[in-house]
């Protein structure tokens, strides 16, 4: 039944079609909830993004959409429901701040809402770079650029009700790299209300376990080496146990006082592969 999810069917990702393998994924994404992917440096994650959002196709296995295999959706069909916040994308021209966000709004040319510049508008203000407007992109700072990205990519998803058909979504790799403490929160936070308020599919990249406890509703986790992927609901995924075998970081739970649970690293890790000796952690 079409229940509008993105459906990782049989997926064998690969380095770039003819490396080892990275993982085995068959999962199914569903819209109206955020979905954490996880897993160690090398492991797949941008390269299963690219695979969901058509960028790159699978060695083996496809991405069903609503469906139909997201091959043959049309790129322009594609862009007017799914939109992509890639790591640190680099323009080529000097474009402001307010011209970059607008770009979001580019697969709507045909069909504009009634109200394009608030659209604009209310997402420059609600990522915090209204204020930037007129700046030129590479005057930036990486955190700055990493905001109006994440402007760009909300501006291009239409509200529930005023798209067509079917489901829409966010893919964001790694959006929160570049933030301090503060936009870290606020920008999760703000993904998760899209997402929870308004229907939106949200896909994301991160490193931070404690992020992924606070605001993702579940979790697909590549262990790397190859083997399956996991998902479920984040708290039932992200055990001690699970932890200490993909991360290689013994530590424990401890729950804020809004009662989620947090990831407190412990004292030491094991030996990390192509390491001679094991890393010894700041004691907690
Ligand atoms: N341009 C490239 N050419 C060849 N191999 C690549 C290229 N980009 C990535 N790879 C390889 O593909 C594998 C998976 O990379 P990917 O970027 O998907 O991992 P990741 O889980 O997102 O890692 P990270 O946490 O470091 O961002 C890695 O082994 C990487 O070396």
């Amino acid at each position: 039944m079409d229940d509008g999810s993105l459906h990782c069917q049989d997926i064998r990702l690969t380095a770039y079609r003819q490396g080892p393998l990275l993982a085995r994924v068959d999962a199914q994404l569903r819209p109206s909830r955020v979905t954490a992917i996880l897993g160690p440096n090398g492991a797949g994650k941008s390269t299963l993004l690219a695979a969901l959002c058509g960028t790159q196709s699978p060695r083996q296995g496809q991405v069903l959409w609503d469906g139909a295999p997201l091959a043959q959706l049309p790129a322009a069909q594609r862009a007017r429901r799914m939109a992509v916040m890639h790591q640190d994308t680099q323009l080529a021209f000097a474009f402001t701040v307010q011209e970059v966000v607008e770009m979001g709004r580019y697969p709507h040319r045909q069909h504009p809402a009634p109200d394009e510049a608030a659209i604009v508008q209310h997402c420059m203000q609600a990522t915090g770079v209204a204020g930037l407007a007129q700046r030129a992109l590479a005057s930036l700072s990486g955190g700055e650029r990493a905001r109006v990205q994440l402007a760009r990519a909300l501006a291009q998803i239409p509200p529930e009700g005023q798209a067509q058909s079917g489901s829409r979504w966010l893919l964001l790799d790694e959006p929160t790299a570049a933030l301090d403490l503060q936009h870290q929160h606020h920008a999760m936070a703000l993904v998760r209300e899209r997402s929870s308020c308004d229907g939106l599919g949200v896909i994301v990249v991160l490193h931070d376990l404690n992020l992924a406890l606070r605001y993702a509703d579940e979790v697909l986790l590549l262990p790397g080496q190859g083997e399956a992927a996991l998902l479920g609901p984040v708290h039932a995924v992200l055990t001690l146990p699970t932890i200490a075998r993909v991360w290689r970081i013994h530590g424990e739970m401890q729950t804020a006082r809004d009662g989620t649970p947090q990831f407190i690293a412990g004292a030491h890790c094991a030996q990390l592969p192509g390491m001679d000796a094991p890393v010894a952690l700041g004691a907690v």
